[in-house]
């Protein structure tokens, strides 16, 4: 039956005098009824609205307490939701992933996603509140991000304990699954930043150095990867023993005998992030903790050239003369080095092993250095740094090895010879490895390897020539009748 126009015109009248009549009895509310009295109007609306809904909700916050650092469950569900959510959610947000190959998915913000758990429907909402207030006059407004999870009262008991469970631990495992190994670094000058804004910036960690490829004697690097790999395991043991779950590895040897090399190799083998402290742009020690605060777990915490950092000298023999002045011609360098950092060897012993070192476990703090006899006893004592690693000069063993990296050779003629010259002289894996690269497309593996051998022979003529100096030196000395000293010889020796 078709309505008349009069009574729909009547309808239309009717329904819009009771909208005008409402919005005018509200107006007249908010004006003359006090804030307090509405405030509590309508949180007493909520609480009953609350009570007669069968839903809970659970809300994920991103930053927590501190704001120092995102919250783990923020970026466990965040991970969780990123795999569960690509499969429904309308809105996505696409960021780049492991090995720069592949885009990770996440539910966009304000996007709705359901998921089951043993036949209860859950629902997943990605929010954010934009506050107002801004820290200081420059900074962006501050958003706090949150997750809220929704369900029926029924399952409260399964949610909340088996389910989150399960969103965390599969959360992790995605997050570990799809994250981009990152080399971070605290760049000098960096501003003092605001509590979102990190300390450390990154690139995407790329090295590909693996202990396969490393020159390294077998039984050095079969127990080095035993050592990483059980650390890497043991979260259950230190736990029991009531350690924090890190490990200290001081590396020392000369120049190019594959310290930084590595570092690298141990970041591939456990796949963990690294982080490379440039301790001479960190201005004080609260300002060390804070990088710290900001490390995450499965990390490497580099500090290369310890000795160059700071002046960590230990307690030295008493020497006279020269050697003094030399000492603090040194000490002098190091202080213009480190700029106007106040770090101090307290502040970084307590970085090593003070409190705030046990927030995030499962890092490992690498010390690279070429003059171990240089650091202090204090920073290098088992139990801060727990293995010691001397890297040195390349044997036939390390050679062979990169032979087969750089030539792809297991064995050759020339062999033999390189093999009895490096009894004789010392050579760094850098400069083997450096001899052993074609410099031109013609170049073979035999020029290589003559090439090697080149070096190697004059190395040797350096060293006889060197021997041939200093004995002279001795021989010189005991004819005039003088006494001199180990110093005064290797000076002399050298000029
Ligand atoms: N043990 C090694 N195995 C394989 N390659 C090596 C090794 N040592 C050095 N190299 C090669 O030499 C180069 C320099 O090595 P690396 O920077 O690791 O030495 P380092 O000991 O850290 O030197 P420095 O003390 O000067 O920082 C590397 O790029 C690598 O190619």
């Amino acid at each position: 039956m078709e309505m008349v126009p009069s009574t729909m015109t009547e309808m239309w009248t009717t329904m819009g005098s009771t909208i005008a009549s409402f919005m005018f009895i509200w107006a007249i509310i908010r004006q003359y009824c006090p804030y307090e009295l509405r405030r509590y109007f309508e949180k007493y609306t909520h609480t009953i609205m609350t009570y007669f809904s069968p839903y809970i909700k659970i809300s994920i916050h991103e930053f927590t307490g501190d704001r120092l650092k995102r919250s783990e469950a923020y970026v466990a569900v965040e991970a969780y939701l990123s795999v569960n959510s690509s499969k429904t959610a309308k809105r996505l947000k696409a960021e780049m992933g492991k090995d720069s190959n592949n885009l990770v998915l996440s539910m966009d913000e304000y996007e709705k996603v359901t998921d089951e758990f043993r036949a209860a429907k859950v629902w997943w909402v990605a929010s954010k509140v934009v506050s107002a207030t801004r820290p200081m006059a420059y900074y962006p407004e501050q958003e706090k991000r949150y997750y809220r999870l929704t369900f029926h009262k029924r399952y409260r008991e399964m949610i909340t304990g088996a389910y989150l469970e399960h969103v965390v631990k599969e959360g992790k495992e995605i997050k570990v699954r799809n994250r981009q190994r990152k080399l971070y670094t605290n760049s000098p000058g960096y501003k003092w930043p605001s509590y979102k804004q990190t300390m450390w910036s990154h690139i995407v960690f790329e090295h590909p150095a693996t202990f396969g490829t490393m020159a390294l004697e077998p039984d050095k690097k079969k127990e080095i990867i035993e050592d990483l790999v059980t650390f890497s395991e043991s979260k259950e043991f230190y736990a029991r023993i009531g350690k924090a779950w890190k490990r200290g590895y001081l590396l020392y040897g000369p120049p190019g005998t594959g310290k930084s090399t590595m570092i690298a190799a141990m970041a591939n083998l456990l796949n963990y992030d690294v982080y490379d402290l440039e301790l001479t742009a960190v201005k004080d020690n609260t300002e060390l903790r804070k990088l710290l605060i900001e490390t995450t777990s499965k990390s490497i915490i580099v500090i290369e050239d310890i000795d160059c950092s700071l002046d960590l000298t230990g307690q030295r023999k008493k020497k006279g003369g020269k050697a003094m002045a030399d000492d603090e011609k040194e000490r002098k360098e190091v202080k213009e080095e480190s700029g106007n950092s106040k770090v101090t060897l307290s502040g970084l012993l307590n970085f090593i092993d003070g409190l705030w070192s046990a927030c995030g476990g499962e890092r490992l703090i690498v010390f690279t250095t070429n003059y171990v006899e240089k650091l202090d006893p204090a920073l290098i004592r088992r139990g801060r740094m727990d293995k010691h690693i001397e890297l040195s000069y390349c044997g036939f063993e390390g050679f062979k090895v990169l032979a087969k990296n750089y030539l792809n050779l297991e064995t050759h003629p020339l062999f033999d010879a390189i093999d009895g010259l490096m009894k004789e002289v010392k050579i760094t894996p850098a400069d083997v490895a450096e001899n052993l690269m074609p410099k031109s497309p013609l170049d073979d593996a035999e020029k290589c390897l003559w090439s090697l051998i080149q070096a190697l022979e004059e190395a040797k003529e350096e060293a006889e020539a060197e021997a041939a100096a200093a004995k002279k030196v001795v021989e010189q000395s005991q004819d005039g009748g003088g006494v001199c000293s180990e110093n005064c010889l290797a000076e002399k020796a050298s000029e």
